[in-house]
């Protein structure tokens, strides 16, 4: 098993890097498969495990793909097939990326159903309604979301019931393709669904209006491959923002950007923290003392749920009463449990949790219950008293780049440590028993 160990007590300084974004590059290599003439070459992806998930998924479908340094390069012209079997869909939601591409080129697409997950049940009908609404039948059973056309997709008026990031996407990818225009309303404005557009339109695409609420679409006869350099990761960064503040630091984030991190940098700002724009990205300097503060998680250009356990931590640390509001998923507050093995005064009171701060933070031995919730907890073993170790680190590699080194680079006392599993009871009693 493996385990992040890091003790707490040291100020960051120095200057980090963020990767390119995972929300961004694991649509835009569902896309590339949309593409039936020439290669895709993509730019500043990150090596994710998220990453070679998806790329595992459309080399199932026979798509050639390379992945050299940070460029990914995908051939997907020749015939595919077009199914996405649970073993794919079980390791990361984001294969279901993929119905609307296969829809839209073969009129016909089963993915595996990816069921709930440690955050909340996450539906898909937004998903399915719009390509429903774009002439598709569409059946669900035995585990397996069927989808298939006669003919091509037809363009359609769709008005998402809530603002689905992964929606606004599957949709906008299908309808590219789709015979006549497409219009979708109350869409997700992310700028990573701005990041998919540019892609698609890259591709031959014509698509108007993402980041706003109103996307138009002009479905084209085809997309061919194309080169695409992938957005900085605005929620790495802004982890890495927080480890700057927590710790009293001072840190350049390179590649931060602001247009991406408005709401983080104003609550973080009201909480008394510097922040400074500089040419290649955000400098972060933490105050003595962090004032307490309220948050509700929000669609963007809200305050975004992806950053919402990593400010848990930081007003832990805060003078006074703040409480988090969680409006975006229903149950993503299993870190809650952690912090309060390291000593943490926290209560959930429905949506919200009141966080009573400063508290003195003890290290402890804490589960990343998600993939945000693994870097939340590390944050907090920042500045405990003691050790932190952090286990079930599969999450964490689903969305962070060697985490370890980076916080190490910028002055953290943390390591990673691969450990034997010692059983108290295949144990020798004179055989010592690893505590780490
Ligand atoms: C790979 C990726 O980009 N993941 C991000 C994406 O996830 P994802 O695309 O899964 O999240 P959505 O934006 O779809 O979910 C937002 C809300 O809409 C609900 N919903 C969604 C779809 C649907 O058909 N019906 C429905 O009711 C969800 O249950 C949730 O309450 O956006 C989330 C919200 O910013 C982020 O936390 C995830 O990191
Ligand atoms: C919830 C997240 O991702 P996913 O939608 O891929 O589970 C996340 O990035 O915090």
């Amino acid at each position: 098993m493996e385990k992040i160990i890091v003790r707490g007590g040291r100020q960051l300084t120095g200057t980090v890097k963020a990767e390119g974004a995972k929300n961004a590059v694991l649509p835009v290599i569902a896309a590339s498969i949309i593409a039936s003439e020439g290669k895709s070459v993509l730019h500043e992806v990150p090596a994710l495990a998220d990453v070679y998930t998806i790329n595992q998924v459309i080399r199932h479908m026979n798509a050639d793909v390379n992945m050299v340094g940070n460029t990914v390069t995908v051939d997907a012209s020749g015939q595919l097939s077009t199914e996405a079997p649970i073993e794919y869909v079980r390791k990361m939601r984001a294969s279901v990326l993929v119905l609307g591409p296969l829809l839209a080129r073969y009129g016909r697409a089963k993915v595996a159903l990816p069921g709930g997950c440690a955050i909340g049940s996450r539906p898909l009908d937004q998903h399915l309604k719009g390509f429903e609404a774009m002439g598709a039948e569409v059946t669900v059973g035995n585990g397996y979301i069927e989808a298939e056309v006669k003919g091509r997709l037809q363009g359609a008026k769709i008005y998402f019931d809530v603002p689905s990031v992964g929606a606004t996407e599957n949709v906008m990818m299908a309808a590219a393709l789709a015979d006549g225009k497409t219009i979708l309303e109350n869409c997700a404005k992310e700028p990573e669904i701005v990041d998919l557009a540019n892609y698609l339109n890259k591709m031959g695409a014509h698509v108007v209006g993402a980041g706003t609420e109103t996307i138009r679409i002009e479905g084209v006869e085809k997309l061919v491959g194309a080169t695409h350099t992938i957005i900085p990761d605005r929620i790495e960064a802004g982890t890495f923002m927080v480890a700057a503040a927590i710790t009293g630091g001072n840190v350049l984030i390179k590649g931060a950007m602001h247009e991406h991190l408005r709401s983080l940098v104003s609550k973080m700002e009201e909480m008394g923290v510097i922040i400074q724009e500089e040419d290649d990205g955000l400098r972060v300097i933490g105050p003595d003392i962090l004032k307490a503060t309220d948050l509700k998680t929000m669609p963007h250009p809200g305050f975004p749920t992806d950053m919402q356990s990593q400010m848990m931590a930081l007003m832990l640390s805060a003078t006074g009463t703040s409480v988090i509001t969680e409006t975006v998923f229903e149950n993503r507050f299993m870190h809650v449990e952690e912090f309060r093995r390291m000593n943490a005064n926290l209560k959930i009171e429905g949506r919200s949790v009141i966080v009573e701060g400063p508290s003195s933070l003890q290290g402890a031995e804490v589960a990343a219950t998600d993939l945000r919730a693994g870097a939340a907890l590390i944050l907090a073993g920042l500045v405990a008293d003691g050790y932190t170790r952090v286990t079930e680190l599969k999450h964490l590699d689903r969305g962070y780049v060697e985490f370890t080194e980076k916080l190490a680079q910028i002055g953290a006392d943390i390591e990673r440590v691969k450990e034997e599993e010692v059983y108290m009871e295949e144990a020798e009693p004179s055989e010592s028993v690893s505590t780490l």
